[in-house]
């Protein structure tokens, strides 16, 4: 008799939801307690955001937008202890974090052109992750990953949002957090009501509401989401 020992199957998570939700927070550290590898798609988002900015293409025009989409070379680095994201070879986690590349990248992921682009590249890195992968960002469970082993839809208030975007970006003080308030709601509203792969929430989704968890506890839910979810070993 011939006894075939397939491999463990690699686990695939997607966690999608708003900003200020924990996504990147929670991704990162499931990633590593579970010995995953990690993926920070909004970083690819704001990288090629930071590109055209960069290029001086005109941000307002789709068709501008869509013509260059090809052009630059997006790489993220998928180790959750040290991720990273170049574009053509230039390092740009510090500058895609600037409010210009923020107050942009809504309308550039919004063009088809770009999306597809990058989509191909997101499910390229996750069949190359062969120990699995924790993918964060807002259409993972819905278009990019569908078939994902675990799908997290984290959500918090706006105010909890805003608070703790303000506290990281180092805006203080009520008209600070306002000010962050406002421009979250204009990104997630941006995010949800455009045409392709909209900020949304799968219909096999688990909601996680964090507003009133602590990011250990968030973690902790996750982990044991994943470790309830894996497919047994055959
Ligand atoms: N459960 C939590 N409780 C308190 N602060 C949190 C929690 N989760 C994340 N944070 C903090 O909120 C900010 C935004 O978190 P982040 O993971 O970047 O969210 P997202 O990726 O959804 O935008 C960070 O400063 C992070 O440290
Ligand atoms: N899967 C994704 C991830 C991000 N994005 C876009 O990229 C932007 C930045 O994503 P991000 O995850 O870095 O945003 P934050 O939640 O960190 O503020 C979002 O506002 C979306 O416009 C997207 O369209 N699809």
């Amino acid at each position: 008799m011939r006894i075939s020992v397939s491999a463990k199957p690699a686990v695939v998570v997607a966690i999608d939801g708003p900003s200020g939700t924990g996504k990147s927070s929670t991704s990162k550290a499931v990633a590593a307690r579970l010995g995953l590898a990690y993926l920070d798609t909004g970083a690819q988002y704001r990288a090629i955001t930071w590109w055209m900015l960069h290029h001086g293409v005109d941000v307002a025009d789709p068709a501008a937008v869509a013509a260059a989409a090809a052009t630059p070379d997006v790489v993220s680095g998928t180790d959750p202890q040290a991720p990273t994201i170049t574009v053509d070879g230039t390092d740009v986690a510090a500058p895609i974090r600037g409010p210009e590349v923020t107050g942009a990248v809504s309308a550039v992921s919004a063009v088809p052109a770009v999306r597809e682009r990058i989509t191909e590249l997101q499910r390229s890195i996750a069949a190359e992750a062969t120990a699995g992968i924790v993918v964060e960002g807002r259409d993972i469970g819905t278009t990019v990953l569908p078939d994902a082993d675990l799908k997290i839809f984290l959500t918090a208030s706006e105010e909890v949002r805003a608070a703790r975007r303000s506290g990281e970006i180092g805006r203080r003080g009520a008209e600070g957090v306002a000010t962050t308030r406002a421009d979250l709601a204009r990104r997630d509203a941006a995010d949800s009501s455009r045409a392709v792969s909209p900020l949304a929430q799968a219909g096999d989704a688990t909601e996680v509401d964090t507003s009133h968890l602590t990011l250990d506890q968030v973690v902790d839910c996750v982990v044991t989401l994943v470790e309830d979810r894996k497919r047994p070993v055959s």
